[in-house]
């Protein structure tokens, strides 16, 4: 193709993310495009259609950030290439959103008409002006009869600053208004600018494992372009490869000559172990390297950790290839050897939120057909010790004994609620039973206000935002930060079966619930375990004091015992019965422990250990 066909093209390219407040409809809207624009057949279209992970469609949600391209004739009598990147809206995944808008030119900011501006709307607005993006208002979901479209619009223009006299009313459901949304986006969203001639450079955005392809890398071209048998190099490890293929997703992979200076699309390159390449790395050619690499994305600390051991321990090499297969594909896990007395050799791993632990956890049992156990999740803390070194605590078991240490510090975040002024009371009432510190609040509007607290993040990750949505009846939204770690009074509570401490049940308690949590996590433990033929002696333990005990009674009688034998199907039916609830069973010492035994601690409700 000669330059100035390639350079007409690269004019009639329109990059651009949905980015909204979770739910407002970003996938619905982007379903929309892709049918209007006949991307996918009629019979083809599935709701939802960028969502495609099956874990994605069972929950109704997205996770991982997907792009397609789009054909569009528009009125002008021209045609233009879509590249259109869906996004995740939950909190957890708000780093694949700033991943996504690094790609783009243009931002379609959607906003839910019936309930207006909410906290990741203002979130993912900030990391769009960061980036410099073009961003257009879409007002959604003017079909429910509650939606007020003005109402919507004022707040975009008090809360966020941005002109949104003349932002697009659409329906995702009926499809209405989405036909000018098509046009708004040829004539609002800037064409890319990137230099044709220049040394390759381009931006890797996501990276995914195709067991036929090997690793298949999504990539944003800035400049230059690149075809199959080019020699690439990744500028942070300045390893080369031969391209084998490009090509872009429609949102099935279709093979291209070349990617040229503004295109989305995929490539591939004999790139064959997951460890070598980076989301936020750069590529450029091998023979005429450009000279600085793209700013790469800004490494998001995972905040959760948690042990991940298979239940089967000759799956442990199984269970490492997976997690570096997924990690590939999610470059926020984080994971590392771990040995566990009671659970063997498994992976302390980290992850953004509760939400991605169990998206994981899901992904590595229906992608890699493993069975887990995973253990309780908590946050890291850091221990300073006596000689003033700052240890690193990510796993409670590890928390040293107490006079070992100076103090513990726990991270703490800047917690931002939106909420309506009825609901302000019930808020705070929740925030300062999760220790948190009021620090201001302010009036948005008549009718709304944001509250800002710090709190523990350790508070923040368990039910939190389940708590906030009940005591708020859903109506208030929540984003927060990471603001840094503090000292507070904490303690390692151990668990004892059997006189035997457990490491994978210690957790990390503020010393004014320990006495409570103990003692309900014993008893939580004396139901989840079941009856052995032995009786099991369960204890909470500070240190070398026992703040805790209950004991499990020991079973009689075989289940099958009384069973006649002329009945064998009802035998085997029995027998199976139990071999399937022990698959997630460990067997810790001589007891057998349950998965949800590891997960006890979440299911201490705080009601319960406050006395409320
Ligand atoms: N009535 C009505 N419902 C809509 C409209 N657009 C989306 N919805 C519904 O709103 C819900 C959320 O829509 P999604 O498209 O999944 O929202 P999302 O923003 O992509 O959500 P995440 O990807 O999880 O962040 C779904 O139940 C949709 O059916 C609309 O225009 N009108």
């Amino acid at each position: 193709m000669d330059l100035k066909k390639l350079k007409d093209y690269q004019k009639h390219i329109r990059n651009f993310s949905i980015v909204a407040h979770i739910d407002h409809g970003k996938s619905t809207i982007a379903d929309r495009i892709l049918e209007l624009t006949d991307t996918v057949a009629q019979r083809q279209l599935k709701s939802q259609m960028l969502d495609d992970m099956p874990l994605e469609r069972q929950r109704g949600i997205t996770i991982k950030l997907n792009s397609v391209e789009v054909k569009y004739h528009a009125k002008d009598g021209e045609d233009y290439i879509f590249h259109l990147i869906d996004t995740p809206g939950h909190v957890d995944f708000s780093y694949e959103v700033s991943r996504s808008l690094a790609a783009c030119e243009g931002a379609l900011l959607v906003v839910d008409a019936s309930q207006g501006v909410q906290a990741q709307t203002l979130a993912n607005t900030y990391l769009a002006i960061d980036d410099d993006l073009e961003i257009l208002p879409v007002i959604n979901k003017i079909d429910l009869p509650s939606a007020d479209p003005e109402n919507a619009k004022m707040e975009i223009e008090e809360m966020l600053g941005l002109d949104a006299s003349d932002a697009v009313e659409v329906s995702g459901k009926t499809g209405l208004g989405i036909p000018e949304l098509l046009e708004r986006i040829v004539t609002d969203v800037p064409a890319p600018q990137g230099d044709l001639e220049a040394p390759l450079k381009a931006l890797i955005f996501d990276s995914k494992y195709d067991d036929y392809r090997g690793v298949v890398l999504a990539v944003r071209i800035e400049d230059g372009m690149v075809k199959p048998g080019d020699e690439i190099e990744i500028m942070n490890t300045h390893k080369k490869y031969e391209v084998t293929e490009v090509g872009v997703s429609n949102p099935h992979p279709v093979k291209k000559d070349m990617l040229v200076a503004g295109d989305v699309g995929y490539l591939t390159a004999n790139i064959k172990s997951v460890r070598e390449t980076r989301v936020g790395d750069t590529i450029t050619s091998a023979q005429n390297p450009t000279e600085e690499a793209l700013p790469g994305y800004r490494q998001i600390p995972p905040m959760v950790f948690s042990g991940m051991y298979p239940v089967d321990n000759s799956k442990y090499d199984d269970l490492k290839e997976a997690l570096e297969k997924l990690q590939l594909n999610d470059a926020a896990l984080e994971f590392e050897p771990e040995t566990s007395t009671a659970l063997g050799f498994g992976f302390r791993c980290g992850f953004l939120g509760l939400l991605h632990m169990d998206v994981v956890q899901e992904r590595l049992e229906q992608e890699f057909d493993l069975d887990l156990i995973m253990t309780a999740p908590s946050t890291d803390y850091h221990a300073i010790m006596n000689d003033g070194t700052t240890k690193v605590i990510d796993n409670p078991s590890d928390l040293p004994d107490v006079g070992e240490y100076k103090e513990v510090q726990e991270p703490y975040v800047k917690a931002e609620i939106m909420v309506p002024n009825d609901f302000v009371g019930p808020v705070m009432e929740l925030c300062q039973r999760k220790r948190g510190e009021f620090q201001t609040m302010d009036y948005l509007d008549k009718y709304r206000v944001n509250v800002i607290y710090h709190i523990p993040l350790a508070e923040i990750i368990f039910d939190f935002f389940d708590d906030l949505k009940s005591s708020t009846k859903g109506y208030a939204s929540l984003d927060y930060e990471i603001i840094g770690y503090r000292a507070t009074d904490l303690v390692k509570i151990d668990v004892l079966l059997n006189k035997e401490p457990i490491d994978a049940l210690s957790f990390i308690s503020h010393r004014s619930d320990a006495q409570a949590r103990a003692r309900q996590m014993t008893s939580l433990l004396k139901k989840l375990i079941p009856r052995q033929n032995f009786e099991v002696d369960i204890q909470g333990a500070i240190g070398a004091k026992i703040i805790s005990r209950a004991t499990i009674k020991p079973y009689r009688k075989d289940v099958t015992a009384r069973i006649h034998t002329g009945d064998p199907d009802r035998r085997a039916k029995l027998l199976d019965k139990q071999k399937r609830g022990k698959k997630r069973m460990k067997a810790v010492g001589k007891v057998e422990v349950p998965q949800d035994a590891f997960m006890a601690v979440l299911k201490m409700n705080d009601d319960d250990i406050k006395g409320k």
